[in-house]
């Protein structure tokens, strides 16, 4: 019988499940990774063993929270052969409340419920294997890790919306996010590059929801999200920040309602909304490598270039407020393995200093920027499980 925990990490366009085996080390082994995607009419699982090997796939015709049954039925079935230790999960929000890790009761789940409007995209999505497990089996330790909580160094007027006071008085400032994956960098970075890891690095996290942190010394200065996943940089479906002006005519002069605003703010713009044609950066750099039709190749080329646009403003913005860079790193879906959108952005940063090195960006090196750069350029994989398997230890230790 192995002790195991399982973590799962829910993000706006999957959900992931990995399960460790029970050291007590840092670096656990893993036993199995499990996905679920969901694609526009089917709802696809799959898990694999820690070297890849398919262990199991099934295919739903239902998408939306639904098929976390399926996914539960599943896990009861392995969490039967060892003894689940503890489950983590990734919470997206945790407000003004949790600035730890804490441990999941029906109190908690209350308050975290709470939050659902500050991020109606994951909260909900993020909290449902918690509560599904906490009705269940209620005798599992379950704690909650949140993408807020690595943004709490951020200074407290830089946390302020210039809107009047009774807004912040009420929870409507900035947080961040993405905090468990810039946490985890963080950390890589103190092994891989302990001198960069006290200086000046932009992380980039771009993946369906993207968004950069200004890391000094490690600790987060600033993030391009703020209040909402809503904000800074153009996603796959989200628009990032866009003047709020926009949103006033959608209400006035399209009559929009909340429910309108959410689904083309949320899911119908960002890459998706420019493109007309997918939210996913493998079918765009596809499509527009064989399609013939001008319309769609002009639409796709000018969805790629806003996005590259904005990353580099925003890069710009987060050098000014750390006074200078000293290091940039790529990661999360697009930044690990997309090498086009990497040399764009460095391109486009050639300014500063910025010189990659293209056999070492063609082989997602760790390292990819030239002997000559003034700015070291960094290809680090995330691993937000590993972190939320970290995060888990203590409670663990506490309960011997
Ligand atoms: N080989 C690849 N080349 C380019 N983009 C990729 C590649 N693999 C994944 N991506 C992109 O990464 C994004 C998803 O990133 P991921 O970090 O998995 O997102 P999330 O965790 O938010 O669901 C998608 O846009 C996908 O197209
Ligand atoms: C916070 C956020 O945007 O998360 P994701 O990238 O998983 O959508
Ligand atoms: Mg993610």
């Amino acid at each position: 019988m192995q002790d195991v925990v399982v973590v799962f990490n829910s993000g706006s366009s999957s959900l992931k499940l990995t399960i460790y085996a029970f050291s007590g080390t840092r670096d656990p082994q893993v036993l199995l990774h499990g996905e679920i995607e969901e694609f526009p009419d089917y709802s696809q699982f799959t898990a694999k063993d820690a070297e890849g090997k398919l262990l199991a796939q099934e295919r739903w015709q239902e998408t939306g929270l639904y098929i976390f049954s399926h996914l539960f039925h599943w896990f009861e079935q392995y969490s039967g052969q060892g003894q689940v230790r503890a489950v983590g999960h990734r919470i997206v929000h945790g407000g003004a409340e949790f600035l730890q890790p804490v441990k999941i009761t029906l109190d908690t789940l209350k308050q975290l419920d709470k939050l659902t409007p500050f991020d109606p995209l994951h909260q909900a999505a993020t909290l449902a294997p918690a509560k599904a497990i906490f009705e269940k089996r209620p005798d599992i330790l379950q704690v909650a890790c949140f993408d807020t909580t690595f943004h709490q160094t951020i200074p407290e007027m830089a946390r302020l919306l210039p809107l009047p006071r009774r807004y912040a008085d009420r929870g409507i400032r900035r947080y961040g996010f993405h905090g468990i994956s810039y946490s985890y960098i963080a950390g890589q970075l103190a092994e891989v590059d302990p001198k960069l890891a006290q200086g000046r690095t932009i992380v980039a996290h771009l993946g369906s929801g993207a968004s950069l942190c200004a890391l000094q010394a490690g600790k987060s200065l600033e993030t391009t999200m703020g209040f909402s996943a809503l904000d800074g940089l153009m996603m796959g479906t989200r628009c990032g920040a866009i003047d709020p002006g926009a949103l006033l005519y959608m209400v006035q002069s399209e009559k929009a309602d909340w429910k309108t605003l959410v689904s083309t703010l949320y899911h119908q713009s960002g890459l998706l909304g420019v493109s007309g044609i997918s939210s996913d950066m493998r079918i765009l750099r596809v499509t527009l490598a064989q399609s013939q039709d001008a319309v769609q190749r002009k639409n796709i080329s000018e969805a790629l270039g806003l996005f590259v646009y904005r990353i580099v403003q925003e890069i710009g913005a987060l050098t000014a407020i750390m006074g200078g860079l000293d290091g940039i790193v790529f990661t999360a879906g697009i930044g690990e393995h997309d090498q086009n959108l990497r040399a764009d952005v460095c391109e486009a940063l050639a300014w500063m200093g910025v010189q990659i090195d293209e056999a070492a960006n063609a082989a997602h090196a760790r390292v990819i920027s030239g002997a000559g750069s003034k700015i070291k350029v960094c290809v680090i994989p995330t691993n937000e499980e590993l972190q939320i398997y970290r995060s888990v230890l203590p409670f663990l230790d506490t309960e011997k």
